[in-house]
């Protein structure tokens, strides 16, 4: 990157910085290859003179705002291809390549449900004909698809979904019907304009039996004229709070007519006759869902690390206020309440990617082990997938609003991209399992994992430490990060123990086990979240102490902050729990609290060069705050006069309205 004309803020916090900035780049990226990789492609995508914007997008209307994300999508994937030949999605490893799709529309990209879950479900649940016949043309994009499962009436409750696909043995087809205004598919990305096939998760009827929901592959709209087929009803749903460019759809069938083949069937099966053969485990059918929820902790961190470098370098060029009577204005990084808002989330970003990479390797190992038929793994790995994916998301989402007030006034404006990327995260806290759902979906594991405490059972790894704290009152407390660590499993076992009792307590006799859960679902989520906080705390530390060990000692030294300044922050913000749940005293929450303290200090230097270290060039970072010169100013300016209200002295509305009411002001 150029040094020349960056901000004599950032000159010095870059000398200031101990440990080598390309040596965290690498680590990040998982190699230097891997990083060169990286920037080869994003140099590619990024100096091509037609991503470019004249207008910012922001200002365009919603059509052209969406014909502008297709025109530069279509660049990116044709660039991409040349860089992709290679890779097929049985061999993708999700790594830390950023989304480069950032640095061609701020908003979302419309072809995301076709690479994030149509290629995923066409891999996973197809049986090896059917994939051979359809992934390499999704892969190829000759074919663009999304995915159709939520509806108007129903998006958690799958088992609730409407839609109907009835088995026609006469014709070996499946006659997909949208029965009632409530069945109609609502939400998927892409769907409106853009797919023309999609996967649509539908219930299943033959031979006048009803089989549950299965996935199909259905195509919606011409592949010439792209003209949606006969008994084919599809739309855009309209703006949302973010996604704008993400063109998201409805859909409604009227006796659409599939082959029989169009049954996604690698799991259940309906024969030629309509006999219908039963899956493994009808769970199967939403392992989509459990590959995006794993995914989404990637894309998480990265986002969050977007914000960071945003929030980070700004607070390092904006100076305001004294602090001392006749002194300069200080940089406002070097208040402490500026720290205590950005430390955590640059941290944050660390925690979601080494967890990410864990959760990967063990869904990575499960669906190794379910393909050779030992589904044994999978409730684990669903109750890991659900409470990861909430929590974090939710996380994040405060850490990325947390950033934006940093930011001050400036933080508002869209220009600083906060605000997008805050509607992008927010998202995240509802699409694939909406949070409360996910949390309670996390305790009803909880649950059974206790049942087995109390029959003294061996648990599977990642609650077996139910087992060890659920005799003792209050654990015993040290001021360790291993004593942090047992603290928050403390405090999952206790809330699960008491939730579990709640349950019971609400039992009384002619109670439903349904009511009694209902009546302790705070308690159940808060039993999750508790359990979440503890994975997070232990595999994050374990995960950063074994990196640290790889690197020089300098850079060593920072991730070890880095991580420990996640657990004393989350210790502390949960100091009733571990007051409640271990022996901690309130002189121990003072030392805490100056380790914390401390920690910040420590890593202020740091600030800078930790945030370079995520490497995102200015155009993915899209941002007038963050970019690597730090010419704020100038840029907020320069962007400012780029608004279409600019482009006249008088608004013509002055002659039409104001002139007038001024006039009649004067009689
Ligand atoms: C370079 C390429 C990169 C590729 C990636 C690129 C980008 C990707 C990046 C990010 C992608 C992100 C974003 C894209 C943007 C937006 C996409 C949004 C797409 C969507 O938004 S798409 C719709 C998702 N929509 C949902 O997410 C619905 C949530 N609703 C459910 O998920 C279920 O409906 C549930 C679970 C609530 C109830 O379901 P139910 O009523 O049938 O089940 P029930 O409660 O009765 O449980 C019976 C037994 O099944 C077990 N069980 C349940 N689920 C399981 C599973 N998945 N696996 C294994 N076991 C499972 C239980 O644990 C229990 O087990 P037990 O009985 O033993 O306790
Ligand atoms: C930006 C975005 C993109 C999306 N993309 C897609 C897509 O590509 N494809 C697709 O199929 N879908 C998509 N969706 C839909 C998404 O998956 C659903 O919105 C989500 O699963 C939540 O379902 P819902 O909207 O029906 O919420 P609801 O389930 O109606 O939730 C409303 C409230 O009810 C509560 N609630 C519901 N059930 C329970 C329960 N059992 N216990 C306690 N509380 C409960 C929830 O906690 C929540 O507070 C997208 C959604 C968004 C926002």
């Amino acid at each position: 990157m150029a040094e020349h004309n960056v901000c004599v803020e950032l000159v010095r916090e870059r000398q200031k910085c101990t440990f080598e900035v390309q040596e965290l780049i690498h680590l990040i990226d998982g190699g230097i290859t891997a990083t060169e990789e990286r920037r080869e492609v994003e140099n590619v995508v990024c100096t091509d003179p037609r991503i470019k914007d004249v207008v910012p997008e922001e200002y365009l209307s919603h059509k052209e705002r969406y014909e502008n994300a297709i025109r530069k999508n279509c660049i990116l994937q044709e660039i991409l291809k040349k860089y992709t030949e290679k890779r097929t999605w049985d061999n993708f490893r999700p790594s830390n390549k950023y989304r480069i799709s950032s640095g061609v529309v701020k908003d979302i990209s419309p072809f995301m449900l076709h690479t994030g879950m149509f290629i995923p479900t066409l891999v996973n649940q197809s049986d090896d004909e059917q994939k051979a016949k359809w992934v390499p043309k999704a892969m190829s994009m000759e074919i663009i698809g999304t995915y159709a499962q939520t509806e108007l009436g129903h998006g958690s409750f799958i088992r609730g979904l409407e839609t109907t696909a009835t088995y026609d043995p006469n014709t070996e087809e499946f006659v997909l019907n949208t029965p009632n205004l409530t069945s109609y598919k609502w939400w998927p990305g892409g769907l409106a304009h853009t797919a023309n096939h999609c996967i649509v998760v539908a219930q299943l009827y033959s031979k006048g039996q009803h089989y549950g929901v299965h996935p199909f592959f259905v195509q919606i709209r011409d592949i010439e004229t792209h003209v949606p087929l006969p008994g084919i009803k599809v739309g855009e749903i309209g703006p949302k709070l973010g996604f704008q460019t993400a063109n998201n759809g409805f859909l409604g069938f009227e006796n659409f007519r599939i082959p029989r083949r169009n049954m996604l069937m690698k799991n259940a099966q309906v024969l030629k006759d309509g006999t219908y053969i039963k899956s493994k485990n009808d769970k199967l059918t939403y392992g989509t869902m459990v590959f995006v929820r794993v995914i989404i902790l990637f894309d998480l961190a990265f986002e969050l690390s977007r914000a960071a470098t945003i929030a980070v370098r700004y607070s390092a060029v904006r100076h305001q206020s004294q602090l001392k009577a006749n002194e300069p204005e200080l940089q406002i990084i070097d208040y402490v309440t500026q720290q205590h808002k950005l430390f955590i989330g640059v941290s944050t970003s660390h925690v979601f990617r080494v967890v990410g990479l864990w959760l990967w390797n063990t869904y990575v190992k499960v669906n190794a082990d379910i393909g050779k038929g030992n589904m044994d793994q999978l409730p684990e790995l669903h109750a890991l997938a659900c409470c990861l994916k909430a929590v974090c998301s939710r996380d994040a989402a405060a850490r990325v609003e947390e950033f934006r007030l940093a930011c001050g006034g400036h933080g508002f404006m869209t220009s600083s991209n906060l605000p997008i990327i805050n509607g992008i995260v927010s998202a995240s806290i509802t699409y694939e399992g909406e949070f409360s759902v996910l949390m309670l979906q996390t305790a009803r594991f909880l649950m059974k994992a206790w049942n087995g405490v109390l029959a003294r059972k061996t648990l599977t790894p990642t609650v077996s430490y139910l087992s060890k704290f659920s005799n003792s009152d209050r654990v015993q407390w040290a001021n360790t990060t291993a004593g942090i660590i047992s603290g928050f499993q403390a405090a999952a076992a206790g809330k699960t123990k008491e939730a579990y009792a709640a349950i019971q307590s609400y039992l009384k006799p002619g109670t439903d086990y349904e009511d009694a859960w209902n009546s302790a679902s705070v308690q159940l989520v808060s039993a999750s979240e508790a359990h979440c906080r503890a994975i997070l705390c232990e595999i994050s530390w374990s995960e950063m102490q074994r990196l640290s060990k790889t690197v020089s000692p300098n850079l060593g030294k920072v991730l070890l902050e880095l991580a420990e300044l996640y657990l004393t922050y989350w210790s502390l913000e949960k100091r009733g729990d571990l007051l409640m749940y271990t022996t901690i005293s309130t002189a121990d929450i003072a030392k805490l609290q100056a380790r914390y303290e401390e920690l910040l200090a420590l890593i202020r230097p740091n600030a800078v060069g930790i945030v370079d270290g995520f490497d995102i060039r200015d155009e993915i970072l899209n941002s007038t705050l963050g970019a690597y010169d730090g010419r704020v100013y100038e840029r907020l300016m320069e962007e400012a006069k780029k608004s279409p209200l600019n482009a006249e002295p008088v608004n013509e509305s002055f002659h039409k309205y104001i002139k007038p009411l001024m006039l009649k002001a004067k009689l």
